[in-house]
């Protein structure tokens, strides 16, 4: 180990609670899988390991990881804190999730760039109500390792998750004290490579790296191979390819149809899709996670097409397994009205020639092709790139310096704030602390502070209690308000505005779009297509996002003053 894997290890072995982070191949996997041996096996300790995807879980092999959603039982986050911490603590159901919550004493979260926060503090507030505790996380021992330079969360809005990173609630810096970063890069020891990779994940790349990355577009000796991992930033630009790819395969096309029900709307974002086409000897991932073993992500070859199933030889750490793939139920749930709005019944499998960027975070790959096009998350480049393990093994396509994106400021901030702290052998500095925190604190904080923004303390009852006794009813009102103050910001903020002019009749025309679409028409279509077509603003509007919720929130009837997730769902899907 290095001397910061070194120090990380002393801290999390001595019982401490721990933010791991460190760019990509630094050796964060690496120490986990060193540090979960010596407390297992040297320490006696029981120890989990989750990860925010069932494929970043597979990395662990035998030591046996899984995801915090399946280990906690808070699912894909559908339930409201109450109902959780009810079905875990008394529900037959959840007995496994229980004894893992009762039972742990450190849990190490893997791939955290991508937990929310509203499933961090969930997780969190699950386990101090199962354990008993008035203690965060119950006094278990949390080791919380990613790089917040990667990817960040998936929002959910139907779930009220508006994917903001873990570190944004509230209690994160009293209850993570000490932070490390790992500095050694182990993956790749190309000194251009790994100043790209460093410089895509903070998103300021420099003329060198560009030129760099330019010299990279030619041809992999073995990219015609299965073994080159092709990744794209869009799951369509993946189905263009596996169709591409599909269509000169040899063989007869099975496809299977979907049995569906519900809402077109929600249909159409099933990933399983409404006809899946396989043949002999096709590449295909699992889309669900199916035991512990068969988890989401996994990628094998159909070996036996059925009438109403296949059989896919999966390829694990070290052995294959075929198994016969069934086909699952998937379904979208609302969780105020407690309706299944929509379900598909299909494979839960998906071709994979190629994957998208998202699905490789965390995977070391040794050849690799990368279509740079429709990058458009802060992070998502630098983790893409960062798979590579040699320049010999990686091909570099439709890169433009325009497709790097910088993570917004908390991020930058959160880094700012990285210190070992003060390190108590008694455990005070972070474990046994007298922590003041209901389970809705984090709402309160909130409101006192918008830098320090969490929107991820879930309110335990999912009712937010607004104080505006004045409510105005009239939404045109509110709503000019709102673009007045719009217009503010953009007059003052150089920063996100630097072409002016281009700017201002993309603006002109959002704005437009805005008036004459109305609220309750579909607002998230509308972000979308803003997102889409603006790509410059890209950012601008996620934050406008807060400031059209406060438009919906004015257009209560008079008198309402209780704006719950039942609410926001009729407002924002
Ligand atoms: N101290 C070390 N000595 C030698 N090799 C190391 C060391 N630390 C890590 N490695 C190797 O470097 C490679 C990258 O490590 P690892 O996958 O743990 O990085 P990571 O930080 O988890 O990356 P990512 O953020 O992409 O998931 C692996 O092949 C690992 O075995």
């Amino acid at each position: 180990m290095d001397e910061d894997q070194k120090l990380a290890f002393e801290l999390a072995t001595s019982g401490h609670n721990l933010v791991i982070s460190g760019q990509a191949g630094t050796g964060k996997t690496f120490l986990v899988k060193k540090l979960v041996h010596y407390m297992r096996f040297k320490q006696g300790k029981n120890v989990s390991i989750v990860c925010s995807t069932g494929i970043a879980a597979t990395h662990y092999g035998d030591l046996r990881a899984q995801t915090l959603h399946k280990w906690s039982g808070v699912e894909d986050g559908r339930h409201l804190n109450e109902e959780i911490i009810h079905f875990v603590k008394r529900d037959e159901r959840f007995t496994v999730a229980k004894h893992n919550i009762e039972t742990v004493e450190t849990l190490i979260i893997d791939e955290s760039s991508m937990i929310s926060a509203k499933i961090f503090n969930q997780v969190q507030v699950l386990c101090k109500n199962t354990r008993n505790s008035t203690d965060l996380f119950g006094n278990i021992q949390v080791v919380l390792v990613g790089d917040f330079f990667q990817l960040p969360p998936v929002s959910n809005e139907l779930y009220g998750d508006p994917g903001k990173h873990c570190f944004t609630v509230p209690w994160f810096h009293t209850f993570f004290s000490h932070k490390i970063n790992l500095n050694i890069i182990h993956r790749q020891d190309d000194q251009s490579l790994i100043k790209c990779i460093n410089e895509l994940e903070i998103g300021d790349i420099s003329d060198d790296s560009v030129a760099f990355l330019k010299s990279l577009d030619r041809p992999l000796q073995n990219e015609r191979l299965s073994k080159c991992v092709h990744l794209f930033a869009r799951n369509y630009d993946v189905d263009v390819f596996n169709y591409n790819k599909m269509q000169s395969l040899q063989g007869d096309l099975n496809v299977y149809a979907s049995q569906d029900e519900g809402s077109q709307h929600y249909l159409s974002k099933f990933l399983a899709p409404k006809n899946l086409g396989l043949k002999l000897g096709c590449p295909v991932m699992l889309i669900k996670n199916l035991n512990d073993i068969l988890v989401n992500g996994l990628c094998g070859t159909v070996t036996k097409l059925n009438t109403d199933s296949v059989e896919v030889k999966f390829t694990l750490e070290h052995k294959t397994l075929t198994v016969t793939i069934a086909k699952e139920v998937f379904t979208t749930f609302d969780p105020v009205e407690k309706i299944v709005l929509a379900k598909r019944v299909q494979l839960p499998l998906k071709v994979e020639f190629a994957i998208t960027i998202h699905k490789a975070q965390g995977m070391t790959i040794e050849n690799l092709v990368v279509d740079c096009n429709n990058s458009i998350q802060p992070g998502q480049l630098g983790v893409a790139i960062g798979r590579a393990v040699s320049i010999q093994g990686l091909r570099v396509i439709n890169f433009r310096k325009s497709l790097c994106r910088k993570h917004p400021v908390n991020v930058f901030n959160f880094y700012d704030s990285f210190s070992l702290g003060n390190i108590r052998n008694d455990l005070t500095c972070c474990r046994k602390l007298n922590v003041e925190t209901s389970d809705n604190e984090s709402k309160h904080d909130d409101d006192d502070d918008n830098d320090n923004d969490d929107g991820g303390g879930d309110d335990s009852d999912s009712t937010v209690i607004f104080d505006r006794l004045e409510v105005d009813s009239d939404f045109s009102e509110s709503e000019i308000d709102n673009l007045e103050f719009i217009e503010n910001i953009l007059g003052t903020d150089q920063e996100l505005l630097p072409d002016k002019s281009g700017s201002r009749l993309a603006l002109d025309t959002v704005l437009k779009t805005f008036t004459d679409t109305p609220v309750e028409a579909n607002i998230l279509v509308f972000s979308d297509a803003i997102s889409i077509n603006y790509q410059y603003f890209h950012y601008w509007f996620q934050a406008q996002c807060s400031i059209m919720e406060d438009i919906g929130l004015n257009c209560f009837p008079e008198g309402e003053v209780k704006f719950s997730q039942k609410h926001r769902n009729d407002y924002f899907i």
